[in-house]
């Protein structure tokens, strides 16, 4: 298996291009289920979430083609197998996206229950919630979700008692085949679900209220095809412009969005990183010392779970002491001990963390055990003496384009050692 070796201390300096959004392709692809013609993706990441999320389309009958130099995923055909297997679901959570759109078009599906993972139970019970809700009748066999709907779904108000990306983003693709109107209540509001709604209203859709906590959707017989442009990867620059904090660089982040970063750029700069917009990129830099920060994780517009393990290896290494929160995943913190076999000091418990900062981190052997702690190890290795190299690279891959590409063309010292 691959790895990364990482020689740290060099200061990064350099344009890094923001790829689009892993977490907005995956639910994007699944609404290539509900049209009638080719779905069009422009602005595609070449991930390995992206090669499952392809995999489980084609499964289902679906031809994806994807144009890798385009940089564009084509989606036509309609499912004829309308099970999604496990062996499929088990590699990616965000398969269960397949789910709304399958019953809402064919009036039934069976998709295998996706489990829990490294970073917490994650239940689908709000998914199946929400379906049921639309009239589906919801049974569980073997492992698997049956939902049957013979005669389609119904629009319904659906209160979400807790805010969930996925079972906003599968009702919302449901909702839009059902017959009569939807509202969805307490919805999520991250860029990616904006994201989605837009490409449905390109589609044919009818939503209202794209970009609030209130979904309203009026449901259509059919919804025809569309060419979108996936919106830029939030985290993966949240992700860059820690590692240009972390090496005291100045890192030009093409395509990045500042109002896509929430509290993420607002929490950097209290911690004395300088983000700046510059035409249609922005400009992170640090000249002067990193400060402890506190922060607690929230859905958008508050601080991403997504980029707490990151914001972690820069509180790693700033002055004074800064206390994480988890709120969103019960089991985030699977970085800490690795964190501090590079010198850091870390001291979690239950949902928080208290980071004491040090003045330097030193290279180890690390691994970690899902995508975002893998490479807060990797920002950790870029400011450590010596060399460090991260084990279990797949894990990277699913969510990281070329990353020892992107961070060598800024003045990394970072290579892929194939294994
Ligand atoms: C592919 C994708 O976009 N993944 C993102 C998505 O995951 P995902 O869509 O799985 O995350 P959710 O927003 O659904 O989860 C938020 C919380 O709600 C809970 N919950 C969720 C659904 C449910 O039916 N019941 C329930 O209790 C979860 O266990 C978790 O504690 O949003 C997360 C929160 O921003 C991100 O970390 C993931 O990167
Ligand atoms: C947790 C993540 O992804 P997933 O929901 O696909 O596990 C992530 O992108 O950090």
């Amino acid at each position: 298996m691959d790895r990364i070796r990482i020689r740290g201390g060099q200061p990064l300096q350099g344009s890094i291009p923001i790829s689009g959004a892993k977490n907005a392709t995956l639910p994007l692809m699944a609404a290539g289920l509900l049209a009638s013609g080719p779905l069009v993706l422009r602005n595609a990441p070449d991930l390995a979430d992206i090669a499952t999320m392809r995999a489980l389309l084609i499964q289902h009958g679906l031809t994806v083609e994807h144009d890798r130099e385009a940089r564009t995923l084509t989606i036509a055909g309609e499912a004829t197998s309308l099970e999604a297997p496990y062996d499929l679901v088990r590699k990616m959570r965000a398969s269960v996206l397949v789910l709304g759109p399958i019953v809402a078009r064919h009036g039934k599906a069976r998709v295998s229950l996706p489990g829990g993972c490294s970073i917490g139970t994650r239940p689908v019970d709000l998914h199946l919630k929400g379906l049921e809700a639309m009239g589906a009748t919801i049974t569980l066999d073997a492992g698997y979700i049956e939902a049957e709907a013979p005669h389609g779904l119904k629009g319904a108000r659906i209160i979400f008692p807790v805010v969930s990306v996925g079972a906003t983003e599968n009702l919302l693709m449901a909702a839009c085949l059902a017959d009569g109107e939807t509202e969805l209540v307490n919805a999520a509001r991250e860029p990616e679900i904006e994201d989605l709604a837009r490409c449905l209203v390109a589609m044919g859709a009818e939503i209202e209220g794209i970009g609030t906590d209130r979904l309203h959707v009026v449901g259509r017989r059919s919804l025809g095809g569309a060419v979108h442009d996936i919106v830029p990867d939030r985290i993966e620059a949240g992700t860059y412009a820690c590692a240009a904090a972390i090496t005291g660089g100045s890192v030009l982040l093409q395509g990045a969005r500042a109002e896509h970063l929430g509290s993420v750029a607002r929490t950097l700069r209290e911690a004395g990183v300088a983000v700046e917009p510059e035409g249609d990129a922005l400009r992170i830099s640090r000249l002067n010392g990193l400060h402890g920060v506190d922060v607690m994780t929230e859905p958008f517009p508050g601080f991403a779970t997504d980029m707490q393990a990151q914001f972690m290896a820069l509180m790693a290494v700033a002055e004074g002491a800064s206390m994480i929160t988890e709120t969103i995943f019960e089991n985030r913190f699977m970085h800490v001990p690795e964190l501090n076999r590079m010198g850091a000091r870390i001291n979690a418990h239950g949902a928080s963390a208290i980071v004491r900062g040090v003045p330097k981190l030193s290279g180890a052997p690390v691994m970690a055990t899902d995508l975002r702690a893998s490479v807060s190890l990797i920002l950790a290795g870029l400011a450590a003496e010596g060399e460090t190299i991260v084990n279990r690279v797949y894990h990277l891959d699913r969510g990281y384009e070329r990353v020892e590409q992107k961070l060598a063309a800024v003045g990394a010292d970072i290579e892929r050692l194939p294994g």
